[in-house]
């Protein structure tokens, strides 16, 4: 993955960002949200401490996002060409790939987890695919703002859609919940640029009743700035592809996961309900 683009995108006029600006609410993320305006600490209330309220944590964190490019219904919002030549089709080009990738995923999970053929992805139909691509910007910051408490560069959460490909840059401070010991997190190493992280997302728990739990994640302070109290954390660039299931698809677990009596631990629901009712709260 590249991230000049996400530099020079982040680095435009405030005014040429604000005409691309999301509007707050729970439809579909498209364009440009400023820092602070998603507030991932609100999508997962119980990782928080006692002492913590979800409405006071802020992320420091300004991010874009990008609907499939033939969705009718909420449109994307691009910079003009003019201010940022090439940016919509080099990512235009980049949610493809991905998509394809990640259609390859799941027809191995059906494989693997002895589904049917099409059991995923017939919940995906790539009509009325929901899928959304997310580069994340996290300018510059004090390690005091981040040691005080109230300000993260993301709070631990879990991703709404089936699965999630990230990529990040060579900063660091990525980490994923350990299952064995709830509560504690692991750092993901930075590798190569081109190294892809794929994450079990919320719809995907929900679809397989739990066989497949989704992976609690945060962005945090690198392993080198762990101890110092002063300093400066470097910005860094992640981008995200959110797999997601149609509009209309259902997110309440398939039927071969209710075999041999276990019950349904989820409500069916459409995919749009259940989006909308969980990013009602972090925006
Ligand atoms: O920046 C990262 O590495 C994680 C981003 C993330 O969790 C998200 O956008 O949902
Ligand atoms: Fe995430």
């Amino acid at each position: 993955m590249d991230f000049c683009l996400n530099g020079l995108f982040f680095q435009m006029k405030t005014e040429d960002k604000f005409s691309i600006a999301h509007q707050p609410g729970p439809d579909p993320q498209r364009g440009w949200s400023k820092v602070g305006a998603e507030n991932s600490s609100t999508l997962y209330r119980k990782g928080l401490l006692k002492s913590q309220m979800a409405e006071d944590l802020r992320d420091a964190r300004e991010h874009f996002d990008q609907g499939p490019k033939n969705d009718l219904q909420y449109l994307n919002k691009w910079p003009d060409e003019s201010v940022l030549p090439g940016f919509r089709e080099h990512l235009e080009d980049a949610f493809e790939g991905l998509e394809q990738i990640s259609a390859r995923i799941m027809e191995a999970l059906e494989v693997a987890l002895n589904l049917p053929s099409g059991a995923l992805l017939d919940r995906m139909t790539h009509k009325g695919n929901a899928s959304e691509m997310r580069l994340n910007h996290y300018p510059a910051i004090d390690v005091e703002d981040i040691k005080r408490g109230n300000v993260s560069r993301i709070w631990p959460h879990f991703d709404l859609g089936v699965i999630t490909l990230l990529f990040q840059d060579g900063v660091g401070g990525l980490e994923f919940e350990n299952r064995e010991q709830r509560g504690t997190f692991s750092r993901v190493a930075c590798g190569k640029q081109s190294d892809m992280i794929v994450n079990v997302s919320e719809t995907l728990q929900r679809w397989t009743n739990d066989v497949l739990s989704a992976g609690l994640h945060r962005v945090n302070l690198p392993d080198y700035l762990e101890d110092t109290d002063a300093g400066t954390l470097p910005e860094r660039y992640s981008i995200a592809y959110f797999c997601k299931a149609d509009r209309g698809a259902s997110v309440g677990p398939l039927k071969e996961f209710l075999e041999e009596g276990s019950k349904p631990l989820y409500r069916e629901m459409s995919a749009i309900e259940y989006h909308q009712h969980r990013l009602q709260s972090a925006y």
